[in-house]
């Protein structure tokens, strides 16, 4: 599994702590950046960077911080193809794969403390989509979005 991370200043703490956690399991990770948390950088970019990478198949899924995890999971679901979802507890990161087929991930790192931001990327990537009634739904969002993007 190869997973895309990216943040602003204000998720990059988060984004570390992530990329340390996934590759001590032996996960390889591409980080998208910002290198460091010095100057305020604009969330959209790095948002959209790592989803492009996700659409583009050049990584599995992608996992993006910033203050709330909610700015750059806006820019990120602009993207055709993304689903992003913004989790803040365990259950929700289990459903948003199981149910809903989340290929991108957002956390806030001024929400989560350390410890339940991991066990939360824990539970998303050994979470599998169950398919079945839920795929219907999932190919409705795709609908709706084809009907948007003309
Ligand atoms: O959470 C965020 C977007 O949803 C950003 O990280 C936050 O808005 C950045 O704020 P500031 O420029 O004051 O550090």
């Amino acid at each position: 599994m190869k997973i895309g991370l990216g943040s602003d200043h204000g998720g990059y703490n988060l984004k570390e702590e992530i990329k340390k956690h996934l590759e001590a399991k032996g996960i390889e990770c591409v980080d998208f950046g910002p290198k460091n948390d010095l100057e305020s950088v604009d969330y959209p970019i790095y948002g959209e960077t790592v989803a492009n990478s996700v659409v583009n198949k050049e990584i599995d899924y992608g996992i993006i911080c910033c203050g709330t995890g909610i700015g750059i999971s806006l820019a990120a679901n602009k993207v055709k193809g993304i689903r992003c979802a913004v989790v803040s507890d365990v259950f929700s990161a289990k459903m948003s794969k199981a149910h809903n087929d989340a290929n991108m991930l957002s956390l806030g790192e001024r929400v989560l403390g350390r410890g339940l931001a991991l066990e939360i990327v824990d539970a998303w990537i050994n979470t599998e989509f169950e398919g079945g009634r839920h795929s219907k739904r999932v190919d409705m969002i795709k609908e709706i979005e084809k009907k948007h993007s003309k």
